[in-house]
């Protein structure tokens, strides 16, 4: 947090290299998750995604992935970019935490910081043996409103949000909010 906080120069006056941890406290109420999977063992490659095409709805997430590959990622260059990005891997590489930059990091940095779109696909590697990965999905404290960075390399961009709506709404807000756009309708169908 303190290296974003470092590359977007957030000034002393406003928080400085705290700027982001300040607004990520432990001790608060939040919607930060830990999430551990496990992609077992398997001969053929199922052809679709073990994990589809998605981006993460939180500030960042710190990912640990254990022996096996099948990360991809896309190098989106906005929000709203339509063309064909190739999908890059993101390799296994022993005792690194890889992070992605979520939805609401984006928001917040007014589409300056891009969420990575990103699946996981099978690897002849899991013939052998499963997949393991935990991730760390950070979310602002709950009450957080999202005004904008005070960054002087963010001013006039305004790609950053999929939903204006979602400017004047708290993290934990945003967070139902994404969640209702993912699963609203699976819920509804399982009522
Ligand atoms: O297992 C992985 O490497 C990534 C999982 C993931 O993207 C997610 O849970 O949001
Ligand atoms: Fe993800």
């Amino acid at each position: 947090m303190q290296c974003f906080a470092i590359a977007l120069q957030i000034p002393d006056s406003e928080g400085g290299m705290n700027y982001f941890s300040d607004k990520h406290p432990w001790s608060e109420s939040s919607g930060t998750m830990l999430r551990f999977h496990h992609y077992p063992q398997q001969s053929n490659n199922p052809g679709v995604p073990l994990a589809g095409c998605h981006s993460d709805y939180g500030s960042v997430t710190i990912l640990i992935q254990k022996d096996i590959p099948g990360l991809e990622v896309k190098a989106y260059r906005s929000h709203n970019d339509q063309t064909d990005v190739p999908w890059i891997s993101a390799p296994v590489i022993p005792e690194t935490l890889l992070i992605n930059i979520g939805d609401a990091m984006q928001m917040w940095t007014n589409g300056l910081l891009k969420s990575t779109k990103h699946r996981v696909v099978y690897h002849p590697a899991q013939q052998t043996q499963p997949r393991y990965s935990i991730a760390c999905f950070l979310q602002l404290s709950d009450d957080t409103r999202f005004h904008p960075v005070p960054s002087p390399l963010i001013s006039n961009l305004n790609e950053g949000c999929e939903d204006e709506n979602a400017l004047c709404m708290t993290a934990k807000e945003y967070l139902q909010y994404k969640l209702e756009m993912t699963y609203g309708n699976l819920m509804k169908s399982i009522k």
